[in-house]
């Protein structure tokens, strides 16, 4: 921890009075807050420019790249919200994890983890293994002034299972292999991970981050028994962890419909919905007590300006009676969407819940 700071003291001033933040909190808010998964990235023109001839990961390790591309989309959207620029597979490529991001597929593992010697690849991640994220988030929360950034890391569930199936997976097999044939090696796997993820969102708090996402991508392929039995623990670890710091915890999975009330449980103060279960019915799913954001699903972006406002007036109606809605889509920003119905959207939902 650096000197001049304290869990206690984290919260970072400039962003605490922000609608963002506002709503996490479950407070009054002038108008409800949006931002969109992946709103930096490949729908954007001027990403694609910057990004020219370097690789994904490279990009991620330099930090002036990375607040120019993180600050994209707030200077054309004026989201409420920024993301910070990265890939849930850094951290595990910090502690020297042997993985590369294939264009057109996605993280790929090249010595996956099958067994208990396997393990030893995954080392704890100190604060020196990122410092690129540390000095990237000081310059960002600078030009950021009130506009909060949400640092962000991927759960246990679904890094396990791009270390074991060696990539993207439709169907899981060799992670439920391991999760239901050793369940020991796998909790202590996912042990593993909750401590490199917890370690990983300290230090984009420390760094400035108001807010923190847990990404569980993959976990609605799970039953909630085995959610509750397998999984819950080490994202409750991960939760614990950054607990001391008050910052905003939200926690997102697709297809989770089924799961939303266990995700809460496992210590998120925000819930992120996708777009299959309507936002009326989610809060009923997760229970009082927490926000939630989401939930137009990514592909309505494709459709008509009259169509993709009636969809969104609908996530709007649907979430009205809600204590904190932070509005978002149901999952990442598809890669060839029109940056211009993203901008309409934002000002779209402003007006309609401008207070
Ligand atoms: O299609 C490809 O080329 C590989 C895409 C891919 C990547 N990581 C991956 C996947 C699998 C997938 O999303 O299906 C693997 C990946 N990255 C991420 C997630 C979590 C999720 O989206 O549910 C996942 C898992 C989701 C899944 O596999 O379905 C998270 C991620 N990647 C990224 C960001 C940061 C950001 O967008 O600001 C973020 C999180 C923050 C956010 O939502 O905004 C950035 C990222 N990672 C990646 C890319 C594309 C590569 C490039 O620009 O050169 C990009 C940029 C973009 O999306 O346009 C690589």
């Amino acid at each position: 921890m650096s000197a001049n700071t304290s869990p206690a003291g984290q919260q970072n001033a400039a962003t605490y009075d922000s609608a963002f933040m506002k709503a996490c909190r479950r407070e009054p808010v002038p108008h409800t807050p949006v931002w969109f998964m992946r709103q930096a990235g490949r729908s954007l023109p001027e990403y694609r420019k910057v990004r020219e001839g370097t690789a994904m990961l490279e990009s991620c390790m330099m930090p002036e790249l990375v607040t120019e591309i993180t600050l994209q989309p707030v200077r054309r959207h004026k989201v409420d919200a920024a993301i910070y620029f990265s890939d849930i597979v850094v951290p595990l490529k910090a502690i020297g994890i042997d993985l590369d991001i294939k264009p057109g597929i996605g993280p790929v593992v090249a010595n996956p983890i099958r067994s208990r010697a396997d393990l030893a690849q995954l080392r704890d991640l100190t604060p020196d293994d990122v410092s690129y994220v540390t000095q990237a988030i000081g310059m960002l929360t600078a030009e950021l002034g009130s506009t909060p950034l949400i640092g962000f890391a991927g759960a246990p569930f679904t890094l396990a299972s791009y270390l074991v199936e060696g990539g993207p997976s439709r169907n899981h097999e060799n992670t439920k292999a391991l999760m239901y044939g050793d369940p020991q090696l796998w909790a202590d796997l996912l042990d593993r991970l909750a401590e490199i993820t917890g370690a990983f969102l300290k230090v984009q708090i420390e760094a400035g981050a108001s807010a923190v996402q847990l990404f569980d991508s993959w976990v609605g392929a799970l039953a909630p028994a085995d959610y509750r039995r397998s999984v819950m623990p080490a994202s409750r670890k991960v939760f614990d962890a950054v607990a001391p710091y008050g910052v905003p915890r939200i926690h997102f999975g697709v297809g989770t419909g089924e799961l939303l009330g266990l995700m809460g449980e496992a210590g998120a103060d925000v819930v992120g919905v996708d777009w299959r279960v309507p936002m009326d019915e989610a809060v009923r799913r997760v229970g009082p007590g927490k926000a939630l954001q989401g939930n137009l699903d990514p592909a309505v972006l494709f459709s008509t300006r009259e169509a993709i406002e009636a969809k969104t007036d609908e996530v709007l109606a649907a979430a009205s009676g809600l204590e904190g809605h932070i509005f978002n889509l149901g999952h990442g920003v598809l890669p060839t969407t029109d940056p211009e119905a993203l901008t309409r959207l934002v000002e779209h939902v402003h007006t309609r819940t401008a207070r």
